[in-house]
């Protein structure tokens, strides 16, 4: 019972990163499978040149990878839960959540400089409406600057272009090694919380694969996978596939789940909050995410979208 498993994954290096990652936990069990990993080009790698959020969102960057899912040219995917939208297709399962990395977003900064020591107008690149709206909230005269492309990508236009700071995720840069070298500032979720499952990995197989989710139950992490499926059904609730300033963090705390979940205005004038605490992960991402709307979200998001249709 040599199985082999075909696992897809995109290009970039990042992703690669943590696709070996995830194939090495599964081949360290000792099991008689075998892995091979095969590359996919999505929508959301080709386009570099436009806002993200303008030409469609999240779903770009997992589509062609549901598809070859259901076409059983590939067996599973490796995502970062931040990628992935709120809602898959029929007949796809997000199957496994491994141990998550650091949630937080952090300052990468030329200087050496902290949010608070960054000078009057500081030029900060994001294309994050959820970051850009956070960081313009605790500091309300910087300049952000769109700023697109993988890590490696933005790491090289911060050093070459006219930016004082970027934020990243830390767990991005953790999982590539480069956190030591370039993170200036850890931003703690009351200052910038984190997009919906930021720091996890989703692993997407086909449903019906009965032997492939066993095998994958032996590296998928109870805390984390709560974690996540609370903050999803946060962004699930809120009508989170398009890209808006929605922030949801959710962790085990002895025994309960506490959730917060944020809905800002992208000028950062307004920014809303609720904690919520425990045991049932989807009601409580519900519930967060109800209270935000009976305090208004909702008229903030259509105004978002209605300045991304312009
Ligand atoms: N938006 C791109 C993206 N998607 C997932 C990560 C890595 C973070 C993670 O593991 O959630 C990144 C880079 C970043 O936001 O800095």
């Amino acid at each position: 019972m040599a199985r082999h498993i075909v696992v897809g994954s995109r290009r970039s290096k990042l992703a690669l990163t943590q696709t070996r990652w995830v194939i090495r936990q599964l081949d360290s069990l000792g099991f008689s499978y075998t892995f091979e990993i095969k590359e996919i080009v999505t929508k959301g790698d080709k386009i570099v040149d436009r806002m993200l959020s303008k030409v469609g969102g999240k779903g770009l960057f997992v589509k062609e990878i549901e598809q070859a899912l259901l076409e059983g040219e590939i067996d599973f995917a490796v995502h970062s839960v931040k990628d992935m939208p709120a809602e898959l297709p029929p007949g796809l399962e997000l199957a496994c959540v491994p141990k998550r990395e650091d949630p937080r977003d952090c300052l990468i900064s030329k200087r050496n400089q902290t949010l608070d020591s960054l000078p009057d107008g500081a030029v900060i690149g994001t294309s994050s409406l959820r970051r850009a709206a956070q960081i313009l909230h605790a500091r309300p005269d910087v300049k952000i600057k769109w700023i697109r492309g993988n890590v490696d990508t933005r790491l090289r236009k911060l050093r070459e272009e006219d930016y004082d700071a970027i934020i990243l995720a830390a767990s991005g840069l953790k999982r590539i090694g480069l956190s030591d070298e370039v993170i200036t500032q850890y931003l703690e979720p009351d200052i910038c919380l984190p997009a919906v499952g930021q720091g996890a990995l989703g692993i997407e197989c086909r449903a019906s694969d009965q032997e492939l989710k066993g095998l994958l139950t032996y590296i998928h992490h109870e805390p984390s996978g709560l974690a996540v499926m609370a903050e999803r059904a946060f962004l699930a609730e809120m009508g989170g596939s398009c890209h808006v300033p929605v922030a949801c963090y959710a962790e085990m705390n002895a025994q309960e789940l506490v959730l917060t979940g944020l809905i800002a205005s992208p000028d950062g004038k307004t920014v809303l909050k609720e904690r919520v605490s425990g045991h049932d992960p989807v009601q409580l991402g519900r519930q967060a995410a109800q209270r935000l709307k009976e305090r208004g979200a909702e008229q903030i998001l259509d105004q978002v979208r209605k300045e991304l249709e312009q």
